[in-house]
């Protein structure tokens, strides 16, 4: 936990918005990305683990963030964390929709450095058919990857439905971590043990 709370205690800052996996940096510093359906909190999440509101922007209009955007510390120390567009339905033409998506799934598909991928899902509705669809884009490319159910906060008492739901659609995929992470970035659940995954992470990693 102490590891965690000081990885993310440090200066994080925006460093790029890459629209097309060719701007990405050759190579670098171990990656950890957000994916998961517009709107459901990727921005927020990232925002809860630095503890700075406005670091990435969120909105209450599905399709906020339109690039892979990455961030990191000032100094360089710890992983890259990169906030991805959603998939699935936005408030944006749907070709623009379309052109996220496919970045999200090329980056997925083919980074080298990335160690993990948290998967968001929203705690009120459970798994979708495209997060069903991501994961086994995850079990190909054999990218490792969590679940995360947000908005805990505004569950109630659908989350037990959620949870049990996703871990049956995390059985038996290889890629998968079993264990799912309860995280309400509005109350700052589960906040510090994200932190500390993520430390543990770059320091086995980085
Ligand atoms: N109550 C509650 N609201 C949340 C939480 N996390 C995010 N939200 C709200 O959900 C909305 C969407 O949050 P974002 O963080 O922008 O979601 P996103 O996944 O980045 O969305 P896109 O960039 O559009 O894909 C915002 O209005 C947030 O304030 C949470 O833990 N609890
Ligand atoms: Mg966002």
């Amino acid at each position: 936990m102490e590891a965690g709370r000081v990885l993310f205690a440090g200066d994080w800052v925006f460093t790029r918005a890459c629209h097309s996996i060719k701007h990405l940096p050759a190579s670098g510093p171990v990656e950890v990305a957000f994916a998961g359906r517009s709107n459901v909190g990727k921005s927020s999440l990232l925002n809860a683990l630095v503890g700075q509101k406005q670091l990435a922007r969120s909105s209450n209009t599905p399709g906020r963030t339109r690039a892979l955007n990455l961030f990191a510390r000032s100094d360089g120390v710890g992983p890259v964390v990169v906030d991805m567009p959603g998939y699935g339905y936005a408030k944006a033409p749907k070709a623009e929709v379309a052109a996220w998506t496919a970045l999200v799934f090329d980056y997925l598909r083919g980074r080298p450095n990335l160690a993990r991928v948290y998967l968001l899902i929203d705690a009120r509705h459970g798994p979708k058919p495209v997060d069903i669809e991501a994961m086994g884009v995850m079990d190909e490319a054999a990218i490792s990857y969590q679940a995360v159910l947000t908005k805990c906060d505004k569950a109630g008492s659908a989350s037990a439905a959620s949870i049990k739901a996703t871990e049956d659609a995390l059985r038996r995929r290889p890629a998968a971590h079993p264990e799912v992470l309860l995280t309400s970035s509005a109350k700052g659940d589960g906040i510090a043990e994200l932190r500390a995954a993520i430390a543990t992470l770059a320091a086995e990693r980085g």
